[in-house]
């Protein structure tokens, strides 16, 4: 019968969900002087720090599942994106109030590897793709895990 080859096909899709949250920082690294730390980060490095509006994209891979239609529930990545990121990071900042970032610096790369990490383990297995960060509207990091 006409599609009934198609609907053995296991097709693969990407959902994304877009999460903002606002947070604090400074660039500054435990494994450099203060005179280096000047250098390498510039006004990024003054001690009272500075505030981004981040905007997270969260993008799972995975096959659409022939019963549910779906990749994964938007409902449950959601919740994920709650814990995972507002909770620990929303309205704070990071240096002083995320373990993680008292000996890693938080540059936008680092975050994106602290949400994947954390990411990770929230959803199901082996399904998180990318972790696409917009620290502000001209800086963009992606991590994909490697
Ligand atoms: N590789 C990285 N470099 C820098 C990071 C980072 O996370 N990874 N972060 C910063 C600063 O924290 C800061 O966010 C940069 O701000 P700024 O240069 O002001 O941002 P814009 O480029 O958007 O500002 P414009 O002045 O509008 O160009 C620095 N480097
Ligand atoms: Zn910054």
């Amino acid at each position: 019968m006409a599609g009934s080859a198609g609907n053995s096909i296991e097709r693969i899709g990407y959902i994304t969900r877009v999460q903002s949250f606002s947070a604090c920082h400074r660039l500054h690294s435990v494994h450099l002087s203060d005179e280096e730390n000047k250098q390498v980060y510039g006004k990024c490095n003054n001690p009272n720090g500075h505030g981004h509006n981040y905007k997270v994209e969260v993008t799972v891979r995975g096959k659409i599942d022939r019963v549910t239609g779906m990749v994964m529930n938007l409902t449950d990545l959601k919740r994920c994106i709650e814990d995972v990121i507002m909770t620990p990071l929303d309205h704070k900042n990071l240096d002083k109030d995320v373990p993680y970032f008292a000996n890693v610096v938080s540059t936008t790369e680092n975050l994106a590897v602290y949400i994947w990490d954390n990411m990770a383990k929230a959803v199901q297995s082996n399904v998180l793709y990318e972790i696409k960060i917009h620290e502000t509207d001209k800086n963009i990091i992606v991590y994909r895990g490697e």
